[in-house]
């Protein structure tokens, strides 16, 4: 359920008609609902009822500083994985205490700073991220806390690129190695142990493989127990899919009723890292027609916004609907590929898409909330398209368009 629906036939976002806001703020542009945005935050948060929880929304799904000040509002936590992405949950008010740091890659830098602002914790993903972890929380005469993320070695059963709990994935510290690992790190002085921590993909659209990996993490924990080494929260990181096309992912009220048969009365609190699942379906992505190009083999319907601005479709060959903002049939109802102005054929937003269109008709593409803006780039030097939020009837514009001048400031040509 989202809020982008049509009335009379006109795509609108809550109560404000798409048309209007691109007419006023161009295209290519985003747009998110706010209504969308909170209500899928709440039902994670709900989802986990009287059980001690904390909601780290995945930062880099949408990482917009108003999208991040909505959750900040509601008392969530974040998942971060640069200092960057900390950076902005910061700018954006969110409480530092409430922070998770993920990633294989930190850098000294980017962990001094986490250490000076407080965060809740490092989910460690190797020995050696521990060992400089300790060695920089020593020269600040501090403690890092910390979870391990463990790999658990399970099937996601979603795209491979998005697989992150296989043995052969980059991420986490295999199961089988964690107990020692554990054991090792106890024994740092500048390490305190406070969790574990486990993120097998995204998109997942079952429930067992979040189950498989949890069984998995809950042996380790009981056994770590037996070893003296206590563990205060279990975060099962994030993951949950939403519908693009015909999936049917569990409702968050379902996984965590799942999850939480699993936990039966444990004591330890609950984290959860949703990105997609709570921004994803809260945006579209609106693009004007600027060609129709009909040829022997195929008819491509041209647009504003290309693999630049979402990525998704030319990385994982993901399908995402595309929709007229405006439902009147103009022109022949033909199939068409969807493409950007980009010097790439890998860039197209949809392939074999049914259309009645005409040039200069606006599109929508949903389920844009999520990996949409934050992917995009400036490929071929386009500027960054503009981010809206719409909060009941009134439009915000949460990210002004980039100006060309921009795209090269910071570029020096040789004395
Ligand atoms: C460590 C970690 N946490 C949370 C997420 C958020 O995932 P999703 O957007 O699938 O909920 C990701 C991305 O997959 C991740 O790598
Ligand atoms: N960017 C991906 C998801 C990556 C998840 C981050 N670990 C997507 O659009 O589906």
């Amino acid at each position: 359920m989202d809020h982008f629906n049509y009335q009379n036939g006109e795509l609108y976002a809550e109560q404000v008609p798409v048309a209007t806001i691109a007419g006023q703020h161009g295209t290519p542009c985003y747009i998110y609902s706010r209504a969308t945005l909170e209500r899928h935050w709440q039902a994670f948060d709900q989802a986990l009822g009287d059980h001690p929880h904390l909601i780290c929304y995945a930062v880099k799904a949408n990482a917009n500083l108003a999208v991040l000040n909505l959750f900040a509002r509601l008392g969530s936590g974040f998942d971060i994985v640069s200092q960057g992405e900390l950076e902005r949950v910061l700018a954006a008010g969110g409480d530092p205490a409430k922070v998770v740091f993920s990633g294989v890659g930190k850098r000294a830098d980017e962990m001094r700073r986490a250490l000076e602002v407080g965060i809740h914790c490092f989910n460690v993903e190797s020995e050696s991220e521990l060992r400089r972890l300790n060695q920089i929380a020593a020269e600040l005469n501090l403690s890092a806390p910390v979870s391990l993320r463990v790999n658990p070695d399970v099937d996601a059963r979603t795209h491979p690129y998005i697989s992150t709990g296989l043995k052969e994935n980059k991420f986490g510290i295999g199961i089988d190695e964690a107990q020692d690992v554990y054991t090792r790190a106890a024994d740092l002085a500048h390490i305190t142990i406070v969790g574990i921590d486990c993120h097998i993909g995204s998109q997942l659209t079952e429930t067992e493989p979040f189950l498989d990996a949890l069984r998995r993490v809950l042996l380790l924990v009981d056994q770590l127990e037996q070893d003296g080494i206590p563990i205060e929260h279990l975060d099962l990181g994030g993951g949950l899919g939403i519908r693009y096309h015909e999936e049917t992912p569990p409702e968050p009220g379902d996984y965590a009723a799942a999850l939480r048969e699993l936990l039966a009365d444990r004591p330890q609190t609950i984290l959860l890292e949703p990105g997609r699942a709570i921004a994803g379906n809260a945006g579209i992505l609106v693009t004007q027609i600027e060609y129709l190009k009909p040829t022997p083999d195929k008819n491509f319907a041209i647009v504003d916004a290309a693999m630049n601005d979402l990525m998704r479709p030319a990385l994982y060959n993901a399908w995402q609907e595309i929709i007229p903002v405006n439902t009147e049939p103009h022109g022949d109802p033909r199939y068409y590929d969807v493409v950007g102005p980009v010097c790439e054929t890998g860039d197209f937003l949809g392939k074999d898409r049914a259309l009645s269109v005409a040039e200069g008709d606006l599109l929508a593409v949903r389920s844009s909330g999520a990996y949409g803006f934050s992917m995009s780039s400036n490929y071929n030097t386009r500027p960054r398209a503009a981010e809206i939020m719409v909060d009941g009837d009134q439009i915000h514009v949460v990210r002004e368009r980039e100006s060309l001048a921009g795209l090269y400031a910071g570029e020096a040509t040789l004395p």
